[in-house]
């Protein structure tokens, strides 16, 4: 568990720097006469705001109209981007598809996922994916292992699901215990089915210029997904990743990369993050530290994604924790033009993301359009 030492920016001595600081942007902003451009989620029959276009990878159309619109108005508060509502949305669609796959060939998408160990934490992420799955129509296949089961073991249950044509995605929920070795797990899943997007097949054609990869990871996609459907413009954009491991910051950059951004990658031994980072028109924080993005790393206006999920004590919680991100939200919520929020943000949206391969998985072994 995190300790609450530095981790609260609302705490008081915070707050006594953090607000002439704050006041001092909101005068500069005012003074430089700068508009800041607000994205707001409307509901879907709204009239008032103009509906978005969408890229949807699993619509039945590949175009979706988006509840989420743009809108401009000047404001001191950034817009909260909404994981947990377009989460729905994005659940919604693949109902819809995997309804349609029914009726159409008789046959629904199957999600496995392999449990080791007694991590609390990890049985919450499982317990989570489970709801979701039966939420959409997808089957859900579990198996929870003892915390001494053998490399072996883990392995055997892997083949037994590439070998089942019921089974579209495979999942091995990470971390896995320290006495097994990974990359041999990781490597065992058929590339057809690995919706996680971890098999160093899938990480190098998302590397690489000219290639597709068979499944995007789910958090980083989730974020893009997240910027596409609020409208926020990543072409030729500067953006700062924080954090270069091999499920998100690393695969986040690639990401942005492909969408044309200009990226920049902030990692443990870089020497001036937040001189790096206050250059970014888009955020994207997957570090594991909580608060450690203060509100002085970010440019007026940008757009901040908050990856990380840390949990730091709170008596007044009845689980005695809470969670919070990367970034020190009451600090960033008075510069960025728009935040996620920590839960809420992109926690929600990965699931949904692992949902979306599934779907796209089954569609591709049924040949199904
Ligand atoms: N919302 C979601 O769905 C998900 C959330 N998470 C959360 O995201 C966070 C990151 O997860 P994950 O990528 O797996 O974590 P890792 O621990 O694998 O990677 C952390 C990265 O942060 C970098 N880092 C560590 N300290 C600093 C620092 N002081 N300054 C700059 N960079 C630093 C590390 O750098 P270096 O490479 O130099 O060591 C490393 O690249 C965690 O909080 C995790 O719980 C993770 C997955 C999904
Ligand atoms: N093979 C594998 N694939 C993963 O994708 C994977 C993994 N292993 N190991 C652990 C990390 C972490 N992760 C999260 C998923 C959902 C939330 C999520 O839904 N969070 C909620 C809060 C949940 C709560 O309250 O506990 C939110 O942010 O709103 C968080 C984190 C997936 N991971």
């Amino acid at each position: 568990m995190a300790s609450m030492i530095f981790t609260d920016c609302s705490s008081s001595t915070t707050k006594a720097r953090l607000l002439p600081f704050s006041r001092i942007l909101l005068l500069r902003r005012r003074a430089a006469g700068v508009t800041l451009v607000r994205r707001l989620a409307t509901l879907p029959n709204s009239s008032s705001r103009r509906p978005l276009t969408l890229r949807s990878s699993h619509s039945q159309s590949a175009y979706v109209t988006g509840i989420f619109s743009l809108a401009t108005e000047k404001s001191a508060t950034a817009e909260v981007i909404d994981g947990k509502a377009v989460a729905k949305q994005i659940r919604d669609e693949i109902s819809a598809e995997v309804m349609r796959m029914k009726d159409a060939i008789g046959e629904v998408p199957g999600l496995a996922v392999i449990i080791v160990g007694n991590r609390k934490d990890s049985a919450t992420y499982v317990r989570n994916k489970r709801k979701a799955c039966e939420s959409v129509g997808i089957n859900s296949f579990e198996v929870p292992l003892p915390e001494d089961s053998t490399e072996e073991e883990v392995i055997k249950f892997i083949k037994e699901f590439n070998d089942d044509p019921s089974v579209h995605g495979i999942l091995v929920q990470l971390p896995l215990p320290s006495h097994m070795n990974e990359e041999n797990i990781l490597n065992a899943v058929s590339i057809e089915k690995d919706v996680d997007g971890f098999h160093p097949l899938n990480i190098g054609h998302l590397a690489m210029r000219g290639r597709e990869p068979m499944f995007v990871p789910c958090t980083p996609k989730g974020c893009i997904e997240l910027l596409h459907r609020y409208g926020i413009d990543i072409k030729g954009k500067r953006a700062v990743v924080i954090g270069r491991s091999n499920i998100v910051g690393t695969p986040a950059s690639q990401l942005l990369q492909r969408e044309d951004a200009t990226v920049t990658i902030v990692h443990s031994r870089t020497s001036n993050p937040e001189e790096i980072t206050r250059q970014a028109d888009i955020i994207i924080s997957a570090v594991g530290k909580p608060n450690m993005v203060r509100g002085s790393w970010i440019k007026p206006g940008a757009v901040v994604i908050d990856v990380g999920i840390n949990p730091v004590e709170d008596a007044k919680s009845p689980r005695g924790y809470r969670l919070v991100g990367d970034v020190c939200y009451d600090e960033a919520k008075n510069i960025a033009s728009a935040i996620t929020p920590v839960p809420g943000g992109v926690g929600p949206m990965t699931i949904a993301m692992l949902l979306s391969n599934t779907l796209i998985s089954a569609k591709r072994a049924y040949n199904f359009q």
